[in-house]
């Protein structure tokens, strides 16, 4: 019966070039450089808005109500808990909202997001999920295994307040309802269908990598 771990099995090596890029590491370890993570975060920035977007699709495509309300949770976490945290940082820098609503979208942002958006509109809800599932499990695989790590530094740290939110308690069971709901659902999946939605997940995982190397280039 496939299952969340039969997409992550079979793009095995993008996953773990994703969850434990470099980028990952050095913000873990509290080494990298302001300007990569300033970069990163304000184009964070423009991609959440483009995700809480993709999060309405999905409440629009919803057929229960149980699948209204995940889409609604992930998209008010987006837009009450996580930008916040995107404001807050940048506020810190002399970075105003009306500066970050003005920056000009990178490339690897509009590639992710638009992918995103369209997996969406062309396919179904379960084909929207896979797509999100790199952003929404991955951060949280990220997060679990940050703290793992010996060299990761927490007190001193300027990433700190980033990896408190991704380790959260509201955090983790956001991920883990939505594991179970992935679960669920590529249980019922044939071979032929799991194999576009593995197609789906290693492009977006790829995605992703391009997300942080775009944060690392910049420095
Ligand atoms: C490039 C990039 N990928 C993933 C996330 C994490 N994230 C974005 S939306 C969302 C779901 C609702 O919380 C999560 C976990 C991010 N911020 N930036």
């Amino acid at each position: 019966m496939p299952s969340f771990n039969d997409l992550s099995s079979a793009c095995a090596e993008e996953w773990r070039d994703y969850l434990e890029h470099d980028f990952v590491r050095q913000l873990g370890e509290g080494r990298l450089p302001e300007e990569s993570f300033r970069h990163y975060l304000q184009q964070d920035y423009l991609f959440l808005i483009h995700f809480a977007r993709a999060w309405a699709l999905a409440a629009y495509k919803s057929r229960t109500l149980a699948e209204l309300r995940q889409a609604t949770a992930s998209l008010d976490t987006i837009l009450n808990t996580e930008l916040d945290l995107h404001i807050g940082y940048c506020s810190e820098w002399g970075i105003s909202e009306d500066d970050l609503s003005e920056l000009p979208e990178s490339r690897a942002t509009l590639a992710y997001t638009r992918y995103v958006l369209d997996c969406g509109q062309r396919g179904d809800l379960l084909d929207l999920h896979v797509a999100l599932a790199p952003c929404l499990i991955g951060y949280g695989e990220i997060a679990e295994w940050l703290l793992d790590q010996d060299t990761t530094e927490i007190e001193n740290n300027p990433y700190a307040d980033w990896i408190a939110m991704y380790s959260s308690d509201d955090f983790k069971e956001a991920v883990e309802a939505e594991r179970e709901w992935l679960d669920a659902r590529l249980s019922e999946v044939s071979e032929r269908r799991l194999g576009e939605l593995v197609d789906v997940f290693r492009d977006a995982t790829r995605l992703e990598i391009d997300f942080w190397q775009m944060g690392l280039d910049r420095a």
